[in-house]
C-alpha cells in the first residue's frame, strides 16, 4: 500500500516534469505566434497583393494563437506505453520540441488510436494506458489500465478510471468535451474514414451528441479538403445549441457554425400552429407544389413573338423550351434564370434575324438576276486589282454588325416586356404565401388536413412565419433565387429524428457534397416528425448510400432509472432494446400531489436538493402550461424549467417530472415526450402525479418504482 502511494506520488512528479516541458513549448509557440502576428500587422507600403498576403497572415496567426490558447486547459490528458517500452503522450494538440522530438500527439492523430481502441483482448501493442488529470498546469492525478496481463508494478497506478469520475461529476448546464474518455465504440465512429453520410443512433444517453461533436472535430483535423469548406452543426433549438456550445471550442475548434433553422434562413419563426398542421407542412410534396408554381411562371411549349427595332421575329416553342432549359441549368433559380433566358432568346433572335436577312438578300439577288443584274459579277475582283477586304465583305452581302444588334436587343425594352409576361420576376415570400393560401394545392398535398386546418394555414400565411414554414421558405428561395450560396463541407445533424422531409431538404441544400454525421433516436421523435426509418429520410438524396451505427451503452441514466422507462419504450419502440447503463444509483421516486400543491411540492424538492447536493442541477420537465407558470415564478438558480418537447438532448442531475398524464395528452408524441423526460436524469428521477382530490392525503405520499 505504502509502495503504491509512493508510486503514485512518484508517477505524478514524473508526469509533472513531462507536462512542464510541454507547457514551456506551448508558451514558446504562443510567443512566436504573437510576434508573427505583430509583424504581419506592421504597416505595409507595398501594393494590394502584399496587403492581401498580410491579412491572410494575420488571420492565420490569430487562428494559431486561438488554438494554442484553447489547448492551455488540459493540454495533455493521457499517455500510452507500448510493450517495447516506448511512451507517447496524448492531448488536445500535437507538439514537437524545437529539435523535432514528439512531445505530445493530437488525440485525433493515427498514433493516438490505441489510446482509445486498446482492450485486454486486443491490446494493439500497448502495455499500459494512463489517464492524467491536470489542473492549472499541475498534474493532480494519474490512473492506469494494464493490458499485458502482468500485475501492476510500483510505477503503475490502478484506480477508478476517469470515465467514472467524468460521469459522476455534477452537471453544469453545459456539455463537456470527452476527448480523454471517448470509449472504443464511440471512437470507432469518430475516427471512421467514411466521408459520406453516417447515421448514428442509440437510446437516450448513449453518447450520440458526444460522438457527433467529436466527429466534427475529427473531420476538421483529418479531412482538410472538407474542413476548408466549413462544418455546420445543426440542432433543434437554441437552448440545445447553448448546451453543446462549449464542446468544440474546448477541443480547439472555433470555426464551426452552430445553427437552428431560423439561423440558417436569417428569419425568426414568430407564429405557432398545431402539430398536425406543422406535420403536414413538412411533407416533401409541398416542395413539388412550390416547384410547379414557379414552373408555371415560365414559358412551356409556347412560341414567343418579339417585335424588335429590326423586325418582328417569332421563336417557335421548341426554341423557347430549349432556351428555358439551358437558362435553368445548375439550379440557379427562376430570377437568375430569367436573365440567362433573355440572353438565350436574344441569341436566337439574332440567329433568326441573320437567317431572315440572308433569305431576303437571296430573294433580292434572284429578283435582280431576273432583271439581268448579277451582283456576283459586279463585285468580282477585276483582273489587275488586288482583292481588298472591303470587296470581300461586300461580296458576303450587307455589312451588318450583328454583335451591336445583339447588344441593342439585350437592352430592348419591348423584348424585356414580352419576357416579363411569360417569365416575371418573383419573390420567394410571395410564392410561398400564394401556395399556403391555395386550398386546392394544400388539400392535394396533405389530404388528412380538415377544411378548418387548411383555412388556418391560409390565414396564418398572412401573419408571419411559423417554424414549419421556414423550410418551405428555404425551398421557395431555392426555386426563385437559386440554391443557398453558403454551403458546408460537412454537416452534423443532432436530434435528427425531429426533422421533417422539408427540413432534410433544407439541410441538403447546404451540403452539396453529402458529407454528414447524423445522430438521433427515432424512439424520441417529436409530434411533428413523420419519419419512421432513416432510409426513408435519406433515400431521396443518397438512396441507400450511408453507413449506420448503433450505440448501446448508456452513459447518462442510471440502470434503475432506465429500468423504469422500460414499459414506455416497449410501447413506443417495441423493436428497440434498452441500452446498457454503466451507472447505478437511486430508485426513481413517484409522488402524488393535489393540483393546487404542485408548486409547493416542486419548491420543496428543489430546496432539499440545493441543501443535499448544492453543486447539482435540477431540471423540471412539464407540459407547456405548467412550464409557463413555473417559469414566470421565482426559481432557484440551480433549477431549470423546460417543456417536455424542448427537453430533447438536455440532462440534469435530478429531474422532476410534473404531471406525466398531461405530458402524455399534450401532443400526439406525448408518450415519447414522457420517455424523453424520464431519460434526462443522471442521478435522480422524481415524478409528481396529480390527484383529482383537493389535497393529497400527504403531499409526499411516495412510492419507489
Ligand atoms: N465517453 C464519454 N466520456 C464522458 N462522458 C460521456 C461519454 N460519452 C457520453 N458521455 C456523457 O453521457 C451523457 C449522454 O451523452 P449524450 O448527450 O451525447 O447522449 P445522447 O445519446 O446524445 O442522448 P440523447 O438521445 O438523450 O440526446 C453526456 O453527459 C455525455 O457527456
Amino acid at each position: 500500500m505504502v509502495d503504491a502511494v509512493a508510486g503514485k506520488a512518484g508517477q505524478i512528479a514524473s508526469e509533472q516534469r513531462s507536462i512542464e516541458v510541454m507547457y514551456a513549448r506551448l508558451d514558446q509557440k504562443k510567443a512566436d505566434a504573437i510576434v508573427a502576428s505583430e509583424e504581419a500587422m506592421a504597416p505595409s507600403i507595398d501594393g494590394a497583393e502584399s496587403r492581401w498576403a498580410r491579412d491572410d497572415m494575420v488571420r492565420r496567426t490569430a487562428g494559431t494563437l486561438g488554438v494554442l490558447e484553447l489547448a492551455e486547459r488540459s493540454l495533455c490528458f493521457g499517455r500510452i506505453d507500448s510493450a517495447d517500452g516506448k511512451a507517447l503522450h496524448v492531448g488536445r494538440i500535437g507538439l514537437r520540441s524545437k529539435s523535432g522530438e514528439i512531445l505530445l500527439v493530437d488525440w485525433r492523430a493515427e498514433a493516438a488510436r490505441p489510446f482509445y481502441a486498446a482492450t485486454m483482448a486486443s491490446p494493439l501493442g500497448l502495455r499500459r494506458r494512463r489517464h492524467l488529470r491536470v489542473e492549472d498546469r499541475r498534474v493532480v492525478d494519474v490512473s492506469d489500465e494494464l493490458f499485458d496481463g502482468t500485475g501492476p508494478t510500483s510505477a503503475d497506478v490502478v484506480s477508478d478510471g476517469p470515465l467514472v469520475l467524468a460521469l459522476g461529476a455534477a452537471r453544469t448546464g453545459r456539455m463537456r468535451e470527452a476527448a480523454a474518455t471517448l470509449q472504443r465504440e464511440q471512437d470507432e465512429i469518430v475516427r471512421s474514414g467514411h466521408r459520406g453520410i453516417m447515421v448514428v443512433d442509440g437510446g437516450p444517453g448513449t453518447g450520440k451528441t458526444i460522438v457527433a461533436l467529436h466527429r466534427a472535430a475529427y473531420v476538421l483535423y483529418a479531412f482538410p479538403t472538407i474542413a476548408e469548406r466549413g462544418v455546420l452543426v445543426f440542432g433543434p433549438n437554441r437552448r440545445f445549441l447553448a448546451y453543446i456550445s462549449d464542446v468544440l471550442p474546448s477541443l480547439g475548434e472555433n470555426n464551426v457554425q452552430l445553427a437552428t433553422g431560423p439561423d440558417l434562413l436569417g428569419v425568426e419563426a414568430t407564429r405557432s400552429e398545431s402539430d398536425a398542421v406543422a406535420r403536414a407542412k413538412g411533407r416533401r410534396l409541398l416542395a413539388e407544389a412550390l416547384a410547379r408554381r414557379v414552373r408555371d411562371r415560365q414559358p412551356h411549349g409556347v412560341p414567343l413573338r418579339f417585335t424588335t427595332a429590326h423586325g418582328a421575329v417569332t421563336l417557335d416553342a421548341s426554341r423557347v423550351d430549349a432556351a428555358r432549359r439551358s437558362a435553368l441549368q445548375g439550379g440557379i433559380g427562376h430570377n437568375r434564370g430569367r436573365a440567362l433566358f433573355l440572353e438565350h432568346v436574344v441569341d436566337d433572335l439574332v440567329d433568326e434575324l441573320e437567317q431572315q436577312t440572308a433569305r431576303d438578300m437571296s430573294d433580292f439577288e434572284d429578283e435582280l438576276k431576273n432583271v439581268g443584274v448579277d451582283l456576283d459579277r459586279m463585285f468580282a475582283p477585276q483582273p489587275g486589282y488586288a482583292e481588298s477586304e472591303e470587296a470581300d465583305s461586300r461580296s458576303d452581302g450587307l455589312e451588318i454588325d450583328w454583335d451591336r444588334i445583339r447588344d441593342d436587343l439585350l437592352g430592348d425594352i419591348s423584348i424585356d416586356r414580352t419576357i416579363a409576361q411569360v417569365w416575371p420576376r418573383l419573390r420567394a415570400d410571395d410564392v410561398l404565401r400564394e401556395l399556403l393560401t391555395d386550398p386546392e394545392v394544400l388539400a392535394e398535398a396533405a389530404p388528412e388536413l380538415s377544411d378548418e386546418q387548411i383555412d388556418s394555414i391560409g390565414a396564418g400565411a398572412q401573419a408571419g412565419w411559423s417554424r414549419a414554414d421556414l423550410p418551405l421558405l428555404d425551398e421557395a428561395r431555392a426555386q426563385v433565387d437559386g440554391l443557398p450560396e453558403i454551403t458546408y463541407g460537412h454537416v452534423v445533424v443532432d436530434e435528427a429524428q425531429q426533422l421533417s422531409e422539408m427540413e432534410w431538404r433544407m439541410l441538403m441544400h447546404r451540403c452539396p457534397s453529402r458529407s454528414m454525421t447524423i445522430v438521433g433516436d427515432l424512439a424520441q421523435a417529436g409530434p411533428t416528425s413523420s419519419i419512421a426509418r432513416w432510409e426513408d429520410a435519406l433515400e431521396p438524396f443518397v438512396e441507400g448510400r450511408f453507413t449506420h451505427h448503433t450505440l448501446t451503452v448508456n452513459y447518462r441514466t442510471t440502470a434503475e432509472i432506465l429500468e423504469a422507462t422500460k414499459p414506455i419504450l416497449a410501447q413506443i419502440a417495441p423493436a428497440q432494446s434498452l441500452s446498457y447503463s454503466i451507472r447505478r444509483g437511486e430508485a426513481p421516486i413517484n409522488l402524488t400531489v393535489a393540483a393546487a400543491e404542485i408548486d409547493d411540492a416542486v419548491a420543496d424538492i428543489v430546496t432539499q436538493s440545493a441543501r443535499d447536493h448544492p453543486d447539482e442541477l435540477v431540471g423540471i420537465v412539464a407540459a407547456t402550461q405548467h412550464a409557463r407558470r413555473i417559469e414566470s415564478g421565482p426559481l432557484d438558480a440551480r433549477a431549470a424549467i423546460v417543456s417536455a418537447t424542448d427537453a430533447r438532448g438536455l440532462e440534469f442531475d435530478t429531474v422532476i417530472i410534473i404531471d406525466p398524464d398531461e405530458i402524455q395528452q399534450e401532443s400526439e408524441s406525448g408518450l415519447r415526450d414522457l420517455y424523453v423526460a424520464q431519460t434526462r436524469a443522471t442521478k435522480r428521477l422524481i415524478t409528481l402525479t396529480i390527484t383529482a382530490a383537493e389535497s393529497a392525503p400527504s403531499r409526499c405520499r411516495s412510492s419507489r418504482s
